[in-house]
């Protein structure tokens, strides 16, 4: 996370006077309701060599809890980067509240809650200027909720940030990002650190703002169990790339278990199956994770020798890994 980042991130180290003529506290800009909150246009990004985003198109309507996922690398981070106008694209565009990232003011900002998983906030500070200013800075501040989440950490208002712990820091940054009342609230890996009780805290506040209807979340995050329960949208990244968006119920429908007892099939054999993404030989038995195949997905497994198979649904979590692990990089032998 560079500088600039941080201090666009949350601007406590701007006074109400210098946030100008277009800051939060001066005149607040309703940002153009547009049907979707994110728009990206055959997106790339390049750092050198290296490739980040790969032709991103995406549209993320309004509302709901979008959840992003992908493995190490995906792009997850630096879609979030190249949204807030922290990094430039190397080519395509891009929308965020309908205003492109470079033209986003301070004004606009002001609609848009941002948590990176580093939790950056000025170490100097403490607890209690740090709220007093974000109070000061957003007009929707919501108080009421800024105790609820921060209620669920023991954190002294007269310490300074750079004491509290990792997963203290997290609550606090999470709770003044929902306290700001965003219209987009922008989470990148936000759970991170936090202990059970916390983490339930922090998604049952998310679920509250999100059911009151104003803000869209948009969350990255490797945690399935998490996505499974909150996320209404399941957008998922590979290499830069987008490769699936639906319901995190449809994806889970789209991937079957055929567990099939099949004596004598060679490997390479069960490696030519359609669809496959993973395969497994369990207690005798072979598992085979497939992608978008139909009830006759069996006639294959028959063709190939099964005395019996049989279709079993999958959860999210394994139904994502294995969909991610089937082109995930793995060490050169
Ligand atoms: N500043 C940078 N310079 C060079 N390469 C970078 C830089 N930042 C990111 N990358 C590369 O861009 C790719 C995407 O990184 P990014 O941080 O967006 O991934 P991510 O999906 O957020 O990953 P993770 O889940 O590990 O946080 C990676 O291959 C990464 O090595």
């Amino acid at each position: 996370m560079n500088a600039m980042s941080e201090q666009a991130q949350l601007r406590l180290v701007e006074s109400p006077a210098s946030a100008g003529a277009d800051g939060p506290s001066a005149g607040l800009i309703a940002p153009a309701s547009p049907d979707y909150v994110i728009e990206t246009e055959r997106l790339c990004l390049h750092y050198g060599r290296k490739r980040a985003l790969h032709e991103l198109s995406l549209k993320v309507p309004r509302g709901h809890i979008h959840a992003i996922v992908g493995a190490n690398g995906a792009g997850k981070s630096s879609l979030f980067r190249v949204l807030l106008g922290f990094q430039s694209p190397s080519s395509g565009s891009a929308r965020v509240l309908g205003v492109a990232p470079e033209a986003l003011t301070s004004a606009h900002r002001a609609h848009i809650g941002y948590v990176n998983e580093e939790h950056t906030l000025p170490d100097w500070l403490r607890v209690a200027n740090a709220v007093a200013m974000q109070q000061r800075q957003y007009r929707g501040w919501d108080e009421a909720r800024y105790r609820e989440v921060v209620g669920n950490f023991h954190i002294d208002p007269g310490q300074r940030i750079s004491e509290l712990s990792r997963g203290e820091r997290a609550g606090l940054s999470l709770a003044m990002a929902l306290a700001q009342s965003p219209d987009l609230l922008i989470l990148d890996e936000p759970t991170l650190g936090l202990d059970v009780v916390a983490k339930r805290a922090f998604l049952e506040a998310l679920m509250f703002c999100n059911l009151q209807g104003a803000c869209t979340i948009v969350y990255c995050s490797h945690q399935m169990e998490e996505i499974e329960r909150v996320a209404d949208n399941l957008i998922i990244l590979e290499r830069g790339e987008l490769k699936h968006m639906s319901a995190p119920d449809d994806f889970c429908e789209r991937v079957q278990l055929w567990v099939a007892d099949i004596p004598f099939a060679a490997p390479s054999q069960l490696r030519e199956l359609p669809g496959l993404l993973q395969l497994q030989k369990i207690d005798g038995l072979t598992h085979c994770l497939v992608f978008e195949q139909g009830e006759d997905f069996g006639e294959h497994l028959t063709r190939l020798g099964a005395r019996s198979a049989r279709p079993m649904p999958v959860g999210l979590d394994r139904a994502v890994n294995a969909f991610l692990s089937r082109n995930h990089a793995a060490p050169q032998h």
